[in-house]
């Protein structure tokens, strides 16, 4: 178990191969990795539809991603995260410690925002995570929707950590797909993004009673009984591209 520390990475360019410093994991930390394990391993079999072969009896995570947020100012934008180092449909556990903040979820498939309110389609689920909360971020959830802990002005505080927030992603790294993805041309790794497409099911009229709401608040538990049968609806498509975070970057784009 390694503990990274992500809160040096900016924002969505968060890549844990070269932008984060890396340490063994505390104690605490493998005693937190354990019980994470074993509440995802209790969930496993009832979603094992959606898992990777290897995914389906033993995941257990092998590192674990640590943000940081000061305060309500400081946040995430949309993102799904990146999968170079996870293969597709990863299983990601995220555990919220200190303040109270919004986990924000936009269907990745959505044109804008503003297009998916003017077609009465879902623009974004809130769902407010407090202190101790896990969420297990089940397949397809990194290809079908962006998530993202939006900036407020009111973050729920935590009597110890005030306004401050600690988020640790537990994640399980694959080796084969690391060491799959090809050099771009700026000769560094180039990283295993996804774009979806709505497929057909997923669109449904304005006003129908099968048409999502334009955003919604929902408690953590609610979420994935209303909108878990939506996420399968999308074509993933996977593909490498430059990562260059530090200059243009050279257009380099592969299709897995
Ligand atoms: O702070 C959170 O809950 C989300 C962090 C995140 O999205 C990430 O580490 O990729
Ligand atoms: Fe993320």
């Amino acid at each position: 178990m390694e503990a990274f520390d992500g809160s040096t990475a900016a924002g969505a360019a968060l890549d844990v191969a070269r932008e984060v410093s890396r340490q063994p994991a505390s104690e605490a930390l493998g005693q937190a990795a354990q019980i994470i394990d074993q509440s995802v391993g209790d969930r496993l079999a009832s979603r094992a539809a959606d898992l990777q072969p290897d995914d389906r009896s033993n995941w257990s995570s092998t590192y674990a991603l640590a943000n940081f947020y000061r305060d309500g100012q400081e946040c995430v934008g949309a993102h799904a995260d990146k999968m170079t180092q996870l293969g597709p449909r990863p299983i990601i556990a995220s555990l919220s410690l200190g303040a109270g903040r919004v986990f924000r979820l936009r269907p990745s498939a959505a044109a804008s925002p503003h297009q998916a309110r003017e077609q009465g389609e879902l623009s974004y689920i809130d769902i407010p995570l407090q202190h101790n909360m896990l969420v297990i971020m089940w397949p397809p959830c990194q290809e079908a929707w962006k998530h993202e802990i939006p900036r407020t002005r009111t973050t729920a505080r935590h009597a110890i950590s005030g306004e401050a927030r600690v988020n640790l992603t537990f994640r399980r790294l694959k080796p084969e797909w690391a060491a799959r993805a090809p050099l771009c041309r700026c000769s560094q790794r180039s990283v295993l993004r996804c774009s979806s497409k709505p497929s057909v099911q997923q669109r449904h009229p304005p006003g129908s009673p099968e048409a999502p709401v334009s955003h919604s608040r929902h408690s953590a538990d609610s979420v994935p009984t209303r909108w878990a049968a939506s996420s399968p609806s999308i074509q993933p498509r996977y593909y490498y591209t430059c990562d260059n975070t530090q200059g243009p970057g050279c257009g380099f784009w592969q299709a897995l």
